[in-house]
């Protein structure tokens, strides 16, 4: 069912798009009217079930396919965002993948962390590179949104490198918009609260602590996917075209009341 038509004509990717977040976030800007949507993870298959991402915006009519890419991988968020210049190359870039971790907190692992911030730090870095690159050489004021998270605002004891690396993306999103400003590049962060996906109920500390965030929250729920979905298609689309450097929460009221 097609929603709006902000997203209209825009050749747009989604890294960690076969579950979760990604996957909302990919499926509403083909329901917001994107014109070819590359979504891209470590394996295809959604968690939650049912078709894959890609095949899923296809029956909305967009054009779709599916990259496998590692973003933690310099080289494969490269050969990710070549693969749109087939549809015209990107408009809007979605730098969605991320992990917790189980080990994570005030004594995290060093090897933890590392593979934590490779993920969360370096692959939003990598991805936003390579989108810059492509929409400088076609002339394309593109949008880039980086995922972060409430935590990388108000940082959070039981997520210590997770929150680190959100808070990191924050700044990171400010800076690449400093940059790629007089290009034309707009450059956001994202941070939802606590959006109910298998992230939210298998990652410990977090899955015991997000009842009491619910409980918190102004609007007394946990956020859908496709909520993020629909306010990230906002910062994709030319309606924030005056929108850049910012971090959107997404938390239903969350931080405003904690
Ligand atoms: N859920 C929440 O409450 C919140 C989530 N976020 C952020 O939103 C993003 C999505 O979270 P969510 O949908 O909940 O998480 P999920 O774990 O449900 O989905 C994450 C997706 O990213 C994929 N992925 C993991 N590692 C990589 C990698 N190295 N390269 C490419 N893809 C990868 C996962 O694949 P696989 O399944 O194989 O691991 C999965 O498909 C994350 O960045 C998260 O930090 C931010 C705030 C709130
Ligand atoms: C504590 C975190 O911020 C919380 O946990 C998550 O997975 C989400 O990022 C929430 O914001």
């Amino acid at each position: 069912m097609i929603k709006s038509n902000m997203l209209d004509g825009k050749v747009v990717i989604v890294t960690g798009a076969s579950s979760g977040i990604g996957r909302a976030i990919a499926i509403r800007a083909a329901e917001h009217g994107a014109k070819a949507v590359i979504v891209s993870d470590v394996v295809e298959t959604p968690r939650e079930g049912g078709e894959p991402t890609a095949s899923e915006i296809r029956k909305l009519g967009a054009q779709s396919v599916f990259v496998k890419a590692d973003v933690s991988r310099k080289a494969d968020n490269d050969e990710l965002v070549a693969t749109a210049e087939q549809f015209g190359g990107v408009d809007v870039m979605f730098a969605n993948a991320g992990i917790t971790l189980k080990t994570d907190g005030p004594e995290v692992p060093e090897e933890d962390y590392r593979r934590l911030m490779s993920v969360n730090l370096d692959g939003p870095l990598f991805g936003a590179q390579a989108a810059a690159r492509q929409m400088k050489a076609l002339g394309k004021q593109g949008s880039i949104v980086l995922m972060a998270s409430m935590g990388g605002i108000s940082g959070a004891g039981i997520t210590v490198a997770y929150s680190t690396s959100k808070g990191g993306v924050v700044v990171m999103a400010k800076s690449l918009a400093d940059a790629l400003g007089p290009a034309g590049i707009r450059v956001n962060a994202v941070a939802p609260g606590t959006i109910d996906t298998e992230l939210l109920r298998t990652s410990p500390g977090i899955a015991q602590a997000s009842e009491g965030f619910r409980q918190r929250t102004p609007l007394l729920r946990l956020g859908k996917p496709s909520e993020v979905g629909d306010a990230v298609a906002f910062l994709g689309s030319d309606l924030s075209s005056y929108v850049s450097g910012t971090a959107l929460l997404v938390d239903g009221g969350l931080l405003s009341v904690i």
